[in-house]
């Protein structure tokens, strides 16, 4: 991998303290975290017991960096390896592990034997302190258990932002509060009798636990914070924390209190808001660096370069980051621009049922095992039970997987790879399945209350982006049912609906729009709705112009009459014919029995190449042969009537024959080239030069007046502009030397004429064009063409009109 200028001036900054990197999903963040260690193992740990510590958000990132490492194999890689192993100046652990160290610490401090409570004591514990606070509270309805959940979050909420004392918490902006039930409290105004009563309520709670031998997880991490504040064990020189828009402040303020700040250390804080996925993290929610004491103006970097996803992946997934003002209005908020990676766009599917979901996957991943190991594949879902069930449909199908443990979580294992869109932040697969994007459950509507379903569908919105910004290569996103909100605001033209194929997901288009109206029957059937979708398809996506479609094409079969719902005609020698067949079904019909109908449609048709047949869910393509193929032709340039016109021009003046172009609906572009050269001839300007009419290369015929119709040519090829003048031949005299009936010449106005010429002679009042000889007081006027003898004229009787500067052949 070859780093870019910013990543390595990241990589090598000198250490002065607090900074912050700042990047996209895929930017290289984590690389430069890994890769900035040996650097200041190297630089900057040169007294005893200088040390780096790289901290990350949870187990399953911790051990993707250590694997990470383990896989590469380059120079600078091995150093850092054997680095690692000789001393204990690096430590990389999880933010979790470290504060667990110093809460064992504190309780042996306190001679205190505390336990991590679980979800069952908790919810225990808050009925009883409900039911005790409300005594004090009469009328604060948000005291009830139904509100368990709800007043556990909040509780956490406070111990995460390290709340102490009632003032502060009266007076404190709520920002990112989830509730965890379905019915709603109301919204928790500032200095009001309900926030006392939580607060008193969380002193009661704690109490309740803590008579039980119990602490919870939040009460932990104000216990370690504070062990580390009073009593550090071990200070890091460096410290680094990936994710750091996912951290409580007590977290923040924790590291801090392990940060030992000397000169050349760095604390160096890796961040993307728009990942930050848990409500109870401060700087993620778009608070300063200031409101934990670092002052950043001066000190950020900017990561802006997605390296994962490819172009089409990544612009899919900025779509959801366009829809939310929240995330774009944050300080912190970083533009992604795009690397030139190519690759297919994400694949959605829409699933009636769970069994046809699991059906797609495992049919891709069949196809999928030609290109990739089982371990490049992951499939991921909101919650662990839709992992689950995934895992026992493929269990069932023998297809080997695992759910990624936290713990050990083996990437190698040749498994597809489960896992929750929490728990995949930071990682990354060549293929990823987002499956079960379904209404109610991304956004998870269970989190909503009244107040904050904006700031939930921002968080929610959040994980789906993670889960996106996952995929190296290739992208499934699939819906059981009704689809989640969420895939409404990606820019369908971003979608596929498989692979290998252009054709954009099935999108119902309004009455109004309709196409080839003229031609429907009934405009407000269901099958309508389908033909529409697919008539924009194949001309927007495949180039067909509409007028090349028909609508109800009758087929001959035998002695009954077939109407194919779309022929695609194309020109095929100057004359139409069908080329493409199109049979739609209503929305989710399936396609089997149209597919024998398209057959036998084709097969009475000698023309038409290609099938198709859809129902808006599975489309399936033939080719002449019935064999499957993956997507549609698209339209070629000699399928459609020639536009431009060609002629060879021989030039007269010169004795030169040149290629002469011009568009039919537009005479006046022309395009010239010395013929048998592709090369075009620079001309200086051109000339409008008017058809003035007729003249029989054989009976000569009147010149008229009447200039309807005009050649452009360059200036170059004429003598003088006023006095050139075209006409049409409509005789054959002249054919030997290529001047065929119905082809033009140019004529210079003159009435003189040299031996050899070709003239247009005015003879009794018609034209003729003949070659000009004298002889004596006699003119000879000669045709090219054996079958006439040359005409002989005394010299008064001829008139000559002009002379021909040259002719299209
Ligand atoms: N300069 C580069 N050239 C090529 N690939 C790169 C470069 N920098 C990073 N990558 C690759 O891009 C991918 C993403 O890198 P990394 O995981 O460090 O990004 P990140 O910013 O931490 O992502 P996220 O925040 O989404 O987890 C990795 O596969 C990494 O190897």
């Amino acid at each position: 991998m070859k780093l870019n200028m910013e990543q390595k001036r990241i990589i090598e900054l000198e250490p002065s303290g607090h900074m912050l990197v700042k990047g996209v999903a895929g930017s290289g963040k984590t690389t430069v975290s890994v890769k900035r260690i040996p650097h200041l193992l190297r630089h900057y740990c040169s007294e005893p017991g200088d040390n780096v510590l790289l901290v990350t958000f949870n187990k399953t990132l911790l051990n993707y960096i250590k694997y990470q490492y383990n896989k590469v194999e380059d120079e600078g890689q091995m150093e850092f390896e054997s680095l690692m192993n000789k001393d204990k100046e690096i430590e990389i652990s999880t933010i979790d592990s470290l504060m667990f160290k110093y809460f064992i610490q504190y309780k042996k401090r306190n001679k205190a034997n505390y336990k991590i409570s679980d979800k069952y004591s908790e919810f225990q514990a808050i009925g009883q302190a409900i039911e005790s606070v409300s005594k004090d509270y009469e009328g604060i309805k948000i005291l009830s258990p139904k509100n368990s959940s709800f007043l556990i979050d909040e509780i956490n909420w406070i111990k995460s932002c390290n709340i102490v004392d009632l003032d502060t918490y009266q007076n404190i902006d709520r920002i990112g509060r989830m509730n965890g039930v379905g019915n709603t409290p109301q919204k928790l105004l500032k200095n009001s009798d309900t926030r006392a009563a939580i607060f008193e309520l969380m002193n009661c709670y704690d109490k309740i636990l803590l008579h039980k031998g119990f602490v919870d997880f939040k009460t932990m991490n104000i216990m370690a914070y504070e062990q580390a504040q009073l009593y550090p064990q071990k200070k890091f020189k460096h410290i680094i924390i990936d994710e750091s828009q996912d951290l409580t402040r007590v977290q923040l303020e924790f590291l801090k209190a392990i940060y030992s700040e000397k000169k050349y250390s760095s604390i160096m804080f890796v961040a993307d808001n728009t990942q930050s996925i848990y409500s109870h993290s401060w700087l993620g929610k778009g608070r300063p660096f200031t409101t934990i004491g670092f002052d950043m103006s001066g000190k950020s970097r900017i990561l802006t370069k997605n390296y994962r996803t490819t172009t089409q992946i990544s612009s899919a997934a900025y779509n959801l980051i366009e829809q939310d003002d929240a995330i774009k209005n944050n300080v912190d908020f970083v533009k992604p621009s795009l690397i030139d990676r190519q690759g297919s766009p994400p694949i959605y599917k829409y699933f009636k049922d769970q069994q046809n979901q699991l059906s797609f996957i495992l049919s891709e991943i069949e196809e999928l095992r030609n290109d990739y190991n089982l371990s490049d594949i992951c499939i991921v879902a909101r919650e662990i039970r839709l992992i689950e069930n995934i895992e026992s449909g493929l269990n069932s199908s023998n297809v080997p997987c695992e759910i990624l443990n936290q713990n050990e979580p083996d990437f190698d294992s040749d498994k597809i790879k489960l896992v929750t869109m929490h728990s995949i932040k930071g990682l990354e697969f060549k293929v990823i399945f987002l499956v079960n994007l379904d209404e109610n459950i991304i956004p998870n509507t269970k989190l909503y209350n009244s107040d904050d379903t904006s700031q939930i569908d921002s968080e929610e919105r959040k994980l789906l982006y993670v889960g996106m910004t996952r995929a190296n290569e290739l992208l499934y996103m699939s819906t059981v049912g009704k689809p989640s909100k969420f895939i409404k605001e990606i820019d369908n033209a971003d979608l596929r609906i498989k692979r290998d194929c252009s054709l954009r997901p099935f999108q119902s288009i309004a009455i109004p729009d309709y196409k080839l109206t003229n031609q429907i029957y009934d405009l407000n059937s269901k099958e309508e709705l389908i033909r529409q979708w697919i008539i924009r398809e194949l001309i927007e996506v495949y180039g067909y112009p509409l007028d090349l479609l028909i609508l109800e094409y009758p087929v001959q079969n035998f002695s009954s009459t077939g109407y194919v719902d779309i022929a695609v005609n194309i020109f095929f020698n100057n004359e139409l014919r069908p080329y493409l067949f199109v049979e739609t079904k209503k929305f989710g019909y399936g396609i089997e029995s149209g597919l024998e109908q398209l057959k036998s449609y084709m097969e009475a048709n000698k023309d038409v190449r290609y099938g198709i047949i859809t129902d808006g869910l599975e489309i399936l393509i033939i080719n002449r042969n019935q064999e499957v193929i993956q997507d549609i032709p698209k339209c070629q340039p000699n399928f459609l009537p020639e536009k431009k016109e060609t002629k060879v021009y021989f030039n007269l003046k010169n004795n030169r024959n040149y290629s002469y172009s011009f568009e039919k609906e537009d005479n006046e572009s022309i395009d010239i080239c010395e013929l048998d050269s592709e090369l075009s001839i620079e001309y200086s300007d051109s000339i409008k030069i008017p058809i003035a009419g007729d003249v029989a290369a054989g009976a000569p015929i009147l010149v008229n007046n009447e200039y309807h119709q005009f050649f452009t040519i360059p200036k170059e090829w004429i003598i003088s502009p006023n006095d050139t003048f075209a006409l049409r031949v409509t005789g054959d005299s002249m054919s030997g030397i290529g001047i065929e009936k119905g082809s033009h010449v140019i004529v210079h106005r003159q009435n003189t004429a040299s031996n050899g010429d070709i003239v247009i002679a005015i003879i009794e009042q018609e034209a003729t064009m003949k070659k000009f000889m004298l002889m004596g007081d006699t003119v000879l006027l000669i045709s090219e063409n054996p079958n006439y003898e040359p005409i002989q004229m005394k010299i008064e009787d001829v008139m000559i009109n002009g002379k021909v500067i040259g002719y299209f052949k």
